[in-house]
């Protein structure tokens, strides 16, 4: 059995997270974490981790990046370790995850999806032959009107595993609204889409001369964040400290 702490349980990731764990009879959650703390579980929930005292194997973390130091000072302090999906995490709050990672096990992963984390694998491999044929690529992400990152987690974490298949010798190119000038070679760019309810997409583009190849991945329903999250934490229980990814649990 899984003990789970949910962070970010009242919220819309955390509802399906609960759903699911409830079908699953290795895991279950013992306490949430929420700025909101009327939703009716049926679990006790608390609006910081001061003030939890209940005990756990691995804390799921859907909020926000507001407070992440007392998530890591409460983890490390009991042990324990952290599945963190969590997107929008600032250059200054990676480097506390980092920190923390040398004392509890921390799995961080911007998609918890199983084809995103394979598709990863073959933009990478795509970027590797594509781009020294000349090719440019760009990443196209659309997700709900009510994310609050952009551009999402999951595109910046694709162009930096494309970037890294390319010695990390491209730029990012976000806005080209004040560029009065041709794209340049070893850009990447990345634009962020919200409306309505899209659960999330994203899409890789290599455009060479006259032909075009694109990688796309489409989810239709927030389950697939939620059971990759779940994996993850049955998958991190008991594991000794270190920085893990969707690759050690998936394969
Ligand atoms: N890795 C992955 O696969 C996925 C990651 N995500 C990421 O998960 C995060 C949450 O997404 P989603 O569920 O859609 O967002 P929601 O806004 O619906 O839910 C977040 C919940 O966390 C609460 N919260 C915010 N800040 C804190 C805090 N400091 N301490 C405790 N609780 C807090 C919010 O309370 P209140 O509403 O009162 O502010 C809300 O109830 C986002 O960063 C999103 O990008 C989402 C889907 C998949
Ligand atoms: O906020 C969301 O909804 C999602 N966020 C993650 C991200 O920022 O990449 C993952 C997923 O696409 C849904």
């Amino acid at each position: 059995m899984t003990n789970i702490i949910l962070r970010g349980c009242n919220g819309k990731m955390g509802r399906v997270v609960t759903q699911l764990v409830n079908e699953d009879e290795n895991v279950a959650i013992v306490a949430g974490i929420d700025l909101s703390t009327d939703g009716q579980n049926t679990y006790p929930v608390f609006q910081s981790f001061s003030q939890c005292n209940i005990k756990a194997d691995v804390i799921i973390d859907f909020s926000s990046p507001v407070n992440v130091r007392d998530m890591l000072d409460f983890a490390i302090d009991r042990g324990i370790g952290i599945v963190l999906c969590t997107t929008g995490f600032t250059k200054k709050d990676l480097e506390l995850i980092e920190e923390a990672s040398r004392l509890i096990s921390i799995l961080r992963s911007a998609n918890m999806s199983m084809g995103i984390n394979l598709i990863t694998k073959l933009v990478k491999e795509a970027a590797r032959v594509l781009a020294v044929s000349g090719f440019d690529i760009e990443i196209v992400e659309k997700h709900h009107n009510k994310k609050v990152d952009a551009p999402s987690g999951t595109a910046l974490a694709l162009a930096d595993a494309i970037n890294d298949a390319l010695n990390n010798s491209y730029e990012y190119v976000y806005d080209r609204t004040d560029i009065r000038a041709p794209r340049q070679k070893k850009e990447i760019g990345i634009s962020a889409v919200r409306g309505g309810t899209i659960v999330g997409e994203h899409e890789i583009i290599f455009a060479g001369s006259d032909e075009v190849i694109e990688i796309k991945h489409t989810a239709y329903s927030k389950a697939i964040f939620a059971k990759g999250a779940i994996q993850a934490a049955k998958f991190l229980h008991g594991k000794p400290a270190g920085m893990y990814t969707m690759n050690d649990v998936i394969g």
